[in-house]
């Protein structure tokens, strides 16, 4: 209580004498990094990663980061936000002299709102730093961590802190960071996925950090959407902030990427098993597939189902152990398998309580459930490696969700589309979201239109075959998959530790689509016969796969994570059959459809810099 006073002194100190000035500018910008004041360390290691030219927010926020600007900046999910508050960062840190002070804590912190995250930025920063060639120590915490580990941990007085906002307090509680020692030596605070930290239950995390922040230090918020939360920080941390925000084609924020298709399919929610199974085997929808569904139970459900038909997948949930998630997300980006399904953050918590998810709730909490982990999160701000397809099996609870499961496709410079099953009980939040994406420009056409390339015909033609197969995959048969998964899991995250800790970079050890049915799927099943398929599906098919192979879409392909992103994508242009297969025999989709979209690959999207100071 005492120390949530405190911030709100410290926050009415910092908003005194400041006035909100807001100032819209409208600039077209193409700068190289080097143009954008780089040091060339940092462009030579960008160059290694197969990076040549800033994206649109790292054009506008690098120089004021530079400069020692508060920025506050909003972007939608997958526009290079990470480096864009990095590079800088990095920048700054390699001008200070370690030698002049002895420092006892880490200049900067970077706190993000699940470890999925934390990961992923850890593993940026470091393998920047590696490449640099440059004596900087980053570390990350988690707050599953022991005091001693965490101890050992900020031994070498690393430069950099990312983690969760849960651990800092805990740092401080267990004598492990000195919250002096951080007001001495904190240079730059970031907030990354700002717009999700204080939904996560971290306020009072956060606010027990603001506290100690001294004036000088530089604050970054980023962001992929606004929220009052945004604005709740921004009040709280910032000093006269440069506040960023980026949209596209002019006029209204269309915060999910324009180079993103979104399809939807009305069924039942009895035939979502068929719908799903129809777009992946009939394969009218391009790999890798990132697919979403509410409940653990019904992912498991979804697998079982699909194992039938011989097709493997993967599972990704908040209560397989930590090293095991990392470990399937690691395998999913370097292309080991294909299919991926994931309950995102919240949904499945939400049905089973209406708590925050932050830390302090996890304790008192004294459950026989398998334990979910409370800074467990897939959508929200994980950098997926070339899924070309997300696909909505449950629709997702919020708009907000919505924005950010579709947000794992089409990332960067790359195209991608969704697809999202809808049933009746789902209508409603569906036209919700509908409308919350419809903009002035196209408030009569809608952005997520029916998916074309699915005839009646090809569905039905599966029907039999579905249900009954579905019928099979029975209650008891899924909670004991579910307990063999997690089982497995747990034995494999003890390897993975091991392993991990020997060879840090292998990633090659242990595969997760294993099958979890005991027998193998029946021939019959396994391959469709082509007397089922009717012509146009067939056809829809075969462009698929042909669009998939001109884009280098081959099973293997992820395995550079991203690193010949741009080349590739390059070639992608007019090779979507979802922008050219009419079921209707037309070459072109029709007004407002799937014809419309762009493909900002070729660079030809005009975007649009709005700057509020
Ligand atoms: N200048 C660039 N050129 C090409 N690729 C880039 C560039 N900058 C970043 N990327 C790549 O784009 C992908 C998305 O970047 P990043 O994860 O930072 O997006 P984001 O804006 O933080 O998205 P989200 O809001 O979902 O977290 C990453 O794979 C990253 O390596």
């Amino acid at each position: 209580m005492d120390v949530v006073k405190e911030a709100e002194e410290v926050e009415e100190q910092r908003n005194l004498g400041e006035e909100e000035e807001e100032e819209k500018v409208e600039e077209d910008v193409d700068k190289s990094f080097e143009e954008l004041g780089l040091d060339s360390r940092l462009i030579r290691a960008l160059s290694k990663k197969g990076i040549e030219k800033p994206t649109l927010i790292q054009q506008s926020s690098i120089p004021y980061i530079l400069e020692g600007k508060d920025i506050v900046a909003r972007a939608k999910t997958g526009s290079g936000k990470t480096l864009a508050y990095l590079l800088p960062l990095l920048q700054k840190l390699f001008s200070v002299d370690s030698g002049s002070k002895k420092k006892l804590a880490p200049s900067a912190f970077i706190l993000v709102p699940s470890r999925e995250l934390c990961q992923q930025v850890y593993s940026e920063v470091s393998s920047l730093i590696e490449l640099c060639r440059v004596q900087l120590k980053a570390v990350q915490l988690t707050s599953s961590m022991t005091a001693s580990d965490m101890r050992n941990a900020l031994a070498g007085l690393p430069e950099i802190l990312v983690s969760t906002p849960a651990c800092i307090p805990k740092c401080f509680a267990a004598g492990v960071l000195e919250p002096t020692a951080v007001s001495e030596s904190l240079e730059i605070l970031v907030l990354d996925e700002a717009d999700l930290l204080l939904s996560y239950g971290y306020e009072d995390n956060l606010r027990s950090v603001t506290s100690i922040i001294p004036r000088r230090c530089q604050c970054l918020l980023m962001s992929a959407t606004t929220s009052s939360d945004v604005e709740k920080l921004k009040k709280l941390i910032l000093h006269n902030p440069i506040v960023l925000t980026l949209t596209e084609d002019n006029d209204k924020e269309e915060p999910v990427p324009s180079n993103v298709q979104q399809f939807w399919i009305s069924c039942s929610a009895q035939d979502k098993l068929l719908h799903i199974l129809a777009l992946l085997k009939l394969e009218v929808v391009q790999k890798k597939i990132l697919i979403f569904i509410n409940t653990i139970d019904m992912g498991f459900k979804l697998k079982l189902f699909l194992e039938k038909f011989g097709i493997k997948s993967a599972i990704l949930n908040g209560e397989l152990p930590q090293n095991s998630r990392l470990h399937i997300l690691e395998q999913f980006n370097a292309g080991l398998f294909d299919y991926l399904i994931a309950t995102d953050d919240n949904s499945q918590t939400k049905k089973e309580k209406e708590e925050p998810k932050g830390e302090e709730n996890n304790k008192s909490k004294k459950r026989r459930k398998p334990k979910l982990d409370a800074e467990f999160s897939v959508v929200r701000g994980i950098d997926f490696k070339k899924v070309h397809t997300v696909i909505n099996f449950d629709m997702p609870q919020s708009v907000t969700g919505y924005i950010h499961r579709i947000g794992r496709t089409g990332r960067a410079y790359s195209s991608g589309s969704s697809v999202s099953l809808v049933s009746p009980d789902e209508m409603e939040g569906f036209e919700d979201i509908k409308s919350f994406l419809a903009n002035d420009k196209n408030k009569d056409s809608d952005i997520i239109t029916p998916f074309p390339l699915l005839t009646e015909n090809a569905v039905e033609s599966l029907r039999y075959r579905a249900e009954d197969v579905a019928k099979s995959v029975t209650k008891i048969s899924v909670r004991e998959s579910r307990a063999q998964d997690l089982r497995n899991e747990i034995i494999n995250s003890e390897k993975l530790k091991a392993h991990f800790e020997a060879n840090p970079r292998d990633l090659d050890l242990l595969r997760h689509d294993k099958p979890l049915s005991k027998t193998a799927p029946a021939p019959h099943l396994k391959d469709i016969p082509e007397y089922l398929v009717d012509l146009k599906t067939q056809e829809a098919s075969k462009a698929v796969k042909l669009a998939g192979a001109a884009m280098g879409n081959s099973r293997r392909s992820g395995g550079g994570a991203g690193r010949n992103n741009k080349n590739k994508k390059r070639s992608r242009k007019g090779g979507d059959p979802l922008k050219t297969f009419n079921p209707n025999g037309s070459k072109r989709g029709h007004g407002g459809g799937v014809g419309q979209k762009k493909d900002s690959s070729d660079g030809s999207t005009k975007q649009k810099k709005q700057k509020t100071v």
